[in-house]
């Protein structure tokens, strides 16, 4: 079972973002960084996957394909957190997350949605929010409780678009630790496009580079992320290497002038 992407091309009226992406499948249990450049098409890529925009080519997930599916089908499988953060109201997180998990998967029953809830919100480090309204939160705060809507539903496929744009160093870590805890729980897959190559290649199995120039790259991030990726993708002189702990890291020098 796996997310295979083939030949998808997608813009906006005349204008192609992404043109002809294939990547090899990803697997289950996978958690794939999308990387690039501001205006790359990260976005766009992940909106196109969830269907939220048209595009050309074939999307599968476990062998079916999304297109054809209804949406409230795809809904199910797909678990999609936008780049902007979630509307402030006055309803508490619990009761968002909760009408949130109904609205998709209304076969469930209300003891079992209370169950996931508890232990999602546990996972992330947020009990202490879930009675707080939406409205009274910092914007991190609510990008936590974006995102554990939409873990909660456990989808087969996880689409997060920036999900720690807005938050402190604990919690970038946090959120990036319950989505692989997730993920390895329900076997799902997952992409996410982000900013900090760090925490992508501390966390993710493989990156996905968009670069302007159309060059795309796919594999474990230490073996992709080449000094010339980084010049192409991010027009920056770069070198991955190893810190102390072990983990890959990328250090900058210099922003190349274009
Ligand atoms: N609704 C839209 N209508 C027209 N053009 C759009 C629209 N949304 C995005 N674009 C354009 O599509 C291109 C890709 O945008 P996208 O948001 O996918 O990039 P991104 O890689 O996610 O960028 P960032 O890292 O800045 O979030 C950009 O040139 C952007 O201006």
């Amino acid at each position: 079972m796996s997310l295979n992407i083939n030949s998808l091309t997608t813009g906006y009226g005349q204008q192609k973002i992404i043109e002809q992406l294939s990547v090899e499948p990803i697997q289950n249990g996978e958690l794939v960084a999308v990387l690039g450049p501001n205006g790359v098409g990260k976005s766009t890529l992940l909106k196109a996957i969830a269907r939220l925009q048209k595009y050309q080519g074939d999307v599968s997930l476990d062998g079916e394909i999304l297109s054809q599916l209804a949406l409230s089908e795809s809904a199910r499988r797909i678990g999609y957190l936008p780049q902007t953060l979630p509307q402030a109201t006055s309803l508490v997180a619990y009761e968002i997350v909760f009408s949130a998990c109904r609205a998709v998967k209304p076969e469930l029953s209300k003891s079992y949605i209370e169950q996931i809830i508890e232990k999602t919100f546990s996972q992330l480090g947020i009990t202490h929010l879930a009675l707080k309204q939406l409205a009274q939160m910092s914007g991190g705060q609510r990008q936590m409780i974006g995102l554990a809507q939409v873990l909660i539903r456990e989808p087969r496929l996880l689409l997060l678009d920036e999900p720690t744009s807005a938050l402190d160093l604990h919690w970038q870590i946090s959120v990036l630790q319950a989505v692989k805890q997730n993920l390895a729980q329900t076997g799902g897959i997952g992409l996410v496009a982000i900013h900090d190559i760090n925490l992508a290649l501390r966390f993710c199995d493989k990156v996905l580079v968009l670069s302007p120039d159309g060059l795309v790259v796919m594999g474990k991030g230490e073996q992709v992320l080449t000094a010339e990726v980084l010049r192409k993708a991010y027009g920056v002189k770069g070198r991955v290497e190893q810190c102390s702990q072990g983990y890959p890291i990328v250090l900058v020098d210099e922003a190349m002038s274009a």
